[in-house]
This record gives C-alpha cells, sequence and structure tokens, in this order.
C-alpha cells in the first residue's frame, strides 16, 4: 500500500500585518543569509535543508531519463528535471529557517532517500546526497544575498551534479539568480533570472537556458527559452516554458539550412508578425499574456511536454504557499521511524514545530535559545583550538562536500545535541 502523508499544516500561517520586510532588513546590508536575523514571521515552517529536498519533487523524471537509450532525449528529460526543481519557488517569500551547524534532515519516497547536513554556518554551505538505483544527486547550496534598491537578489553559489547510474552519465549545473521585488512597499514577488547552463560531460550535449526578466508588462513573467546543443555546438532542440508550469521541447529548425524551410518559413512568419501586432494592440492586457505561450504554439507546432507542475493544495495560500510535497517535510513519523532518526534532524526542532503549530512567540523564544546556544558552542570549541566537523559529509580537495556513505548504518551516538 502507498504511504500517506498528511495533506496539510497543524495551523494557518500568522499574519504580518503591515510590517514590511525592510524594516527589518535595512539592519542587514551586505550580511550573509545567516546573519540576517528576522522575526519568526518572515519564516516559514521548513529548515532550508527541508527546503533543498523539495528539489526531489519530479524525481521521475530522472528515472526516465536513466531508462532513455536516446542521449538527446536523457538531456531534454534532465532539463526538465533542473527547471522543475525551480517550481516549488512560486510565492514561497517566507524565509526558511536557518540550519545549524550539525542539523541534519533525511527524507525516504518512493525508492530514493536524501540526507542533507549543514556543513558550515560562516559561509553557509548546505549539502544533500541523494541516492537510488537509478541515479545519483549531489548538491551543495551557499546562497548569497544582496540587497539591491527595492529588490533583494539572491545568488545561489555551489556545485550540483547528477549521475545516471545505468549508462554512468554525469550531468553538472550553474545555479541563476533569484530576485525578490518591493521589499520597501507593494506586494512582494519573485523571479528566477539569467543564463543556466547544463552540460553533459559523456555525450558532450549541453543545454543553454535564458530565464527571461518579466518585463514591465509582465508578458514574459516565468518564461524561459533555450537549446539544446550539440559537441559541435549546433542547436538541436528549442526548450521554452514556465518554470512554474510546464517545459516543451521542440525540433530546432535552422531558417538556412532546414530543409523544411518552405514549410515551416511562412508560419513562423505568421507567428512573429502575429506577436508583433498582439504586443501593439493588446499591450499588458491579460488576453496579451495568454498570447504569448500561444505563439510559442505556433512557432513550434510540433513540441512536447515534457513537465508540468503539481497543483498546489487547495489551502496553500494560507499555508505559507506550500505545495503538497512541502506540507509533508516535518511531518513526524511513528513509532520505529521516529525512534531511528538522529536528534540532529530537523523535525526535532523547536522553533519550526511550534512555527508551524502556530505559535509565533514560543517559535521566537526557542529560536533565539537555539541561536544563543549555538553561539556558546562555537566559543568553547574556539577556545579549545577546535574545528567543527561534519559527521557524515567530508570536504574534497577542490572545496564540495561529499557524502561518505557512513549514515545508513544509523549509528547516531556521536550526533550532537543541538536542539
Ligand atoms: C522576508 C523576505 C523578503 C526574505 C525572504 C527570502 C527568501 C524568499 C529567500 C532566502 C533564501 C532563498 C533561496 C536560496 C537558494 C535557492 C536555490 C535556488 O536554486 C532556487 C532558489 C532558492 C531556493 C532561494 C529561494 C528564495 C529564498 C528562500
Amino acid at each position: 500500500m502507498m504511504k500517506s502523508f498528511r495533506d496539510r499544516l497543524p495551523a494557518p500561517a500568522g499574519q504580518r500585518h503591515d510590517l514590511s520586510p525592510w524594516s527589518v532588513l535595512k539592519q542587514s546590508m551586505g550580511k550573509e543569509l545567516t546573519r540576517i536575523t528576522m522575526p519568526v514571521v518572515f519564516n516559514e515552517p521548513l529548515s532550508f535543508l527541508q527546503r533543498m529536498t523539495e528539489n526531489a519533487e519530479y524525481y521521475p523524471l530522472l528515472v526516465q531519463a536513466n531508462n532513455s537509450d536516446d542521449p538527446v532525449n536523457r538531456m531534454e528529460l534532465v532539463t526538465a528535471f533542473i527547471v522543475s526543481t525551480l517550481s516549488s519557488n512560486l510565492d514561497r517569500l517566507n524565509k526558511p529557517f536557518n540550519p545549524l551547524l550539525g542539523e541534519t534532515y533525511e527524507l525516504q519516497r518512493e525508492d530514493y532517500k536524501i540526507v542533507c547536513e549543514q556543513v558550515s554556518h560562516h559561509p553557509p554551505i548546505s549539502a544533500l546526497h541523494m541516492e537510488s538505483p537509478s541515479v545519483i544527486f549531489e548538491a551543495n547550496l551557499c546562497p548569497k544575498l544582496r540587497f539591491s534598491g527595492t529588490q533583494i537578489i539572491i545568488k545561489p553559489e555551489g556545485r550540483m551534479s547528477l549521475t545516471l547510474k545505468r549508462l554512468q552519465e554525469t550531468y553538472s549545473w550553474s545555479h541563476v539568480n533569484c530576485v525578490v521585488h518591493n521589499i520597501l512597499v507593494g506586494k512582494l514577488w519573485f523571479e528566477q533570472n539569467g543564463q543556466m547552463h547544463i552540460s553533459c560531460k559523456q555525450s558532450s550535449l549541453q543545454a543553454s537556458i535564458k530565464f527571461k526578466p518579466a518585463g514591465s508588462d509582465q508578458r514574459d513573467l516565468h518564461r524561459f527559452e533555450g537549446h539544446i546543443i550539440d559537441g559541435d555546438e549546433r542547436k538541436i532542440r528549442c526548450v521554452f516554458g514556465k518554470w512554474t508550469e510546464y517545459l516543451k521541447v521542440a525540433p530546432y529548425h535552422d531558417l538556412d539550412h532546414s530543409p523544411r524551410r518552405t514549410s515551416e518559413g511562412p508560419r513562423k512568419m505568421y507567428a512573429k508578425l502575429n506577436r508583433l501586432t498582439q504586443s501593439l494592440t493588446v499591450g499588458s492586457s491579460p488576453a496579451g499574456k495568454s498570447s504569448s505561450a500561444e505563439d510559442d504554439n505556433l512557432v513550434h507546432p510540433d513540441w512536447r511536454l515534457l513537465w508540468e507542475a503539481n497543483k498546489r493544495p487547495e489551502h496553500s495560500k494560507d499555508h505559507y504557499n506550500f505545495t503538497m510535497f512541502a506540507v509533508a517535510l516535518n511531518e513526524l513519523p511513528e513509532g520505529d521511524e521516529l525512534q531511528r532518526l538522529p536528534r540532529t534532524d530537523c523535525r526535532f526542532r523547536p522553533d519550526i514545530r511550534k512555527l508551524e503549530e502556530g505559535d509565533l512567540d514560543g517559535a521566537a523564544l526557542e529560536k533565539s535559545r537555539l541561536e544563543e546556544q549555538q553561539r556558546e558552542r562555537r566559543k568553547a570549541l574556539k577556545k579549545e583550538g577546535k574545528q567543527w566537523e561534519p559527521l557524515w559529509f567530508k570536504e574534497t580537495p577542490e572545496g564540495s562536500w561529499a557524502f561518505t556513505g557512513q549514515y545508513w548504518k544509523r549509528e547516531f551516538s556521536a550526533a550532537p545535541e543541538i536542539f
């Protein structure tokens, strides 16, 4: 029988009334993410470690990729997976809790298992390892925040890599920036911005995708567009869509060289013309927006849909805009499953627990207690001239963090008391 998880949080989110993020953030100019302290009303009841595991929501795309015998199709599916990892960010404008040093999180779903650990506090580095019969997925994440005018620009640094096990094929990619708008006044909103490169060492295929700014009329809100490129730098596929909704792929037809020129030419021209006149006459009306998607389909009549975002739960708006996947992440398991978790697991953090129960004051108290305790531990270590050693990941000579594999032996007696 399929295991079932909770479909809502125990309590709706607290209201932040008119408290603007700026009133708090102005003291944090130029600071690292972990040095910014904000009132808990700005938090969501998840640790950043839990938030990272949301990458796995569309895991079945990876199984599909691993089973495919066509390298281009594998690249298409991996690209779809990578774009899908961004989708849960839509409207998630509360800050996940900064993990304490040594905090861990584990997640086992379908046929995969994930371990995350906070391996460094300054700078904040979170490490993730995911393994299944089909794939190994590793991520190191160190988000850097910069304030600029009325927006926050988040530069996620760190290495991402994926291995499809059947053919031992490896993929790596870069992050794009995300921008939180309107931190002074108005409604907060969020966009992904910049160029992403995905490359596969063995097949020499690459994907290059541009996440577009919304533009003044919001016509390109959440849109991305790009190509899959072969080892000779030739474009072979177009990929496009909205990172919040879907990804489509279509063959690339070079207007000058394609044998389909005659049949495609007029259609493309028509689409372009159509787009031009639409943008002239409709402008920023909602009709103008939807027609942009229609144009895409006209320009690429032979598109295929590779990924579509799951619907958010009904009560998502009152629950921090969580996806169904996110809702279940902080659920406490029962019986044996609970017994075998290490005491460093996020699910035991009292501040996160209190926030999800709607107890804001309790959460705030616990949060400052934990942070104070962490400072004390840090001082004590320093006095002894020691350095913090993560338990489950080791730093490599290249400066990234590799999973040691020991976690799954489940010998947690050495796990520190951090909550
Ligand atoms: C109160 C306000 C304005 C501050 C809120 C800051 C929130 C929205 C920020 C803080 C850290 C950010 C995350 C940092 C790193 C990544 C990895 C990247 O690949 C996707 C975006 C993602 C997951 C960011 C999403 C937005 C984020 C959660």
